[in-house]
């Protein structure tokens, strides 16, 4: 036994690091482009006339197929079922096929304002629609490799350096993430906005070659395994799954993790404009805030994994990652602390949050769920995340509106003042502009003055009742109408556009701010919405540290059997 244990390729730490690099570089891709086009929004805004809400139809589509069509369920049935090499491989090719179908969608030229009518969603642009069926396929892939990788990582490092394992597969992961973060943008400046759906293919490619190599030490580790004696374990069969989600501590996990990355995740979406709002931040500036937490957890997730790997403490490291996040968001609730260092702060506390929950809660479902049943286990937690991931930030939605009932109501009084202005102003001068462009001179000066307001005056707001829409309407369009004056004899209409875009932001912004229309949003119970899912996750992750008293799972011990 000593003998052939001796020879399991396990036993080699070059091997198991090998295998753990390269089986997570097929998720670094993922990563990227999960996040490859949010850096770009503006630019899609004005190229192809996306709006906001265009743009939230492309991001929740990631979990679409995922949530509608159970595809992670299935995903985790045949991880179990087929094993690691056939539904990493698929997983990987999927994100491939997912990802072009993305980048042919943004690249075909579809006739300006084609749109497509469908059942309960109403009308959709068709390129809107496209990329997010390849965002959709994308998810389903990704999810799928998610699971594939977490099982892989199980299977060489049992009774090893698990904890540091998942963290550091996570880190690399990551690092996708921040390199879409910082390259996006630019790359989307120097090339075309396709340009870092372009570089998310090649990285997909990559990705199903990393997974390939990874087969070759898969294929190797089973050889290597194939005369030692291990106690055979039973296929894994569909009863299985009952067996799964009639385990309580499995339940706290997976309602811990929905908790837990339903404040993060979603806070992340909201943060810039939370930023915007509260602290004063220029909206150029303030995604930077945001950001610094992805690039903190890329260090801490292996280290807080390693410690878990030598210490244990695993339900105890989530019990404080829940009580970070409550502080965090406690304290962002709070409307006197509206200082953007004190947001600056609170974000690195918060990446410090997010390395130690997940650290320990992916290590932590082996010591529950026998290996067999991993996959499904692993897919059903990464399912209801999803649901939460797309659920909570609708309700996000639905607070915000309802506790600043004005804010949009009023920045709509504004666009239809500008909107006005450049319909007249455009008569008087003569010039034809066509829509698509007319929209985005009218976007781009309404937002101009929301954001400069928002980030430079403070007032407080005339009571909504008070306010006399048809008036401030008027008063905006003579203003900007007055302001403009006349245009000057042979200057060309590209500078008369100008022109009028800066002199309507400049006389719009003097009305906004004399008549104090309330156009700042009020986070504070989004912020306070955070804060109870932190309490109840803490609550979970006491209640999951008392089932592994009762029934032993270890949870608290090592992962490194001495
Ligand atoms: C390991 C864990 N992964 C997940 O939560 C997945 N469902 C993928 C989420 C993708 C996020 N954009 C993690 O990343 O912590």
């Amino acid at each position: 036994m000593t003998e052939a244990i001796r020879k399991s390729l396990r036993e080699s730490p070059k091997a198991r690091w090998t295998a753990m690099v390269v089986v997570s570089l097929s998720m670094f891709g993922a990563y990227y482009f999960n996040y490859a086009l949010s850096p770009v929004k503006p630019i899609l805004e004005s190229a192809l006339g996306w709006t906001s809400s265009d743009f939230g139809v492309y991001t929740s589509a990631y979990a679409w197929f995922n949530v509608y069509f159970l595809m992670l369920i299935f995903s985790g049935i045949i991880l179990d079922r087929l094993g690691i090499k056939i539904t990493g491989l698929g997983a990987t090719v999927l994100m491939v096929v997912g990802t072009g179908v993305n980048y042919w969608a943004i690249t075909a030229p579809f006739p300006a304002g084609a749109q497509v009518t469908l059942p309960l969603i109403g009308s959709i642009k068709t390129e809107v629609l496209l990329s997010s069926i390849g965002f959709a396929i994308f998810g389903v892939g990704s999810e799928a490799t998610g699971i594939t990788v977490s099982k892989a990582i199980v299977k060489w490092f049992k009774g090893k350096e698990m904890a540091l394992a998942m963290g550091l597969q996570m880190s690399i992961a990551r690092l996708g993430t921040a390199l879409a973060l910082a390259i996006s943008l630019p790359l989307a400046l120097h090339f075309t906005y396709r340009a870092p759906v372009a570089f998310a293919f090649i990285l997909m490619l990559l990705g199903v070659i990393a997974f390939i190599t990874y087969i070759v030490l898969d294929t190797k580790l089973d050889k290597s395994e194939e005369h030692i004696e291990v106690e055979e374990e039973e296929p894994f069969r569909l009863k299985d799954i009952v067996m799964i989600i009639s385990n309580k501590a499995f339940w706290y996990i997976a309602i811990l993790c929905v908790l837990f990355y339903g404040a993060v995740f979603p806070f992340l979406f909201y943060a810039t404009d939370f930023i915007i709002n509260k602290y004063h931040v220029s909206p150029s500036l303030a995604g930077l805030i945001p950001s610094l937490l992805p690039f903190g957890t890329i260090f801490l997730t292996p280290f807080f994994g390693g410690i878990y790997d030598k210490k244990g403490k695993g339900a105890t490291i989530m019990i404080i990652g829940a009580i970070m996040l409550i502080v965090v968001h406690g304290f962002l609730s709070i409307p006197t602390l509206d200082n953007w260092i004190f947001a600056a702060a609170m974000v690195v506390i918060l990446g410090i949050a997010f390395s130690l929950v997940p650290s320990a809660m992916w290590p932590s479902v082996p010591k529950i769920i026998p290996e067999k049943q991993l996959g499904t286990a692993y897919a059903v937690i990464f399912f209801i995340q999803n649901i939460g991931l797309m659920a909570i930030p609708l309700l996000l939605g639905v607070v915000l509106n309802s506790t600043n009932p004005n804010v949009s109501p009023n920045k709509t009084v504004i666009r239809k003042a500008v909107e006005m202005s450049y319909t007249k102003a455009l008569q008087e001068q003569n010039i034809t502009l066509d829509a698509k462009a007319l929209n985005i001179a009218i976007e781009k000066t309404t937002s101009g003055v929301v954001d400069s307001i928002v980030e430079s005056v403070s007032y407080v707001p005339t009571p909504q009742s008070e306010i006399n829409v048809e008036k401030v309407e008027n008063s905006i369009v003579a203003n900007n109408l007055n302001m403009l004056g006349s245009p000057e004899l042979g200057v060309s209409q590209e500078k008369v556009l100008d022109k009028m875009g800066s002199t309507f932001k400049k006389a719009t912004f003097e009305v906004v701010t004399k008549e104090k229309l309330n156009i700042r949003y009020d986070y504070q119970y989004d912020i306070l919405m955070f804060t109870l899912l932190g309490v109840l996750a803490l609550l979970f992750a006491f209640l999951l540290k008392r089932e592994d008293r009762i029934k032993g799972y270890g949870l608290e011990k090592p992962n490194i059997e001495s």
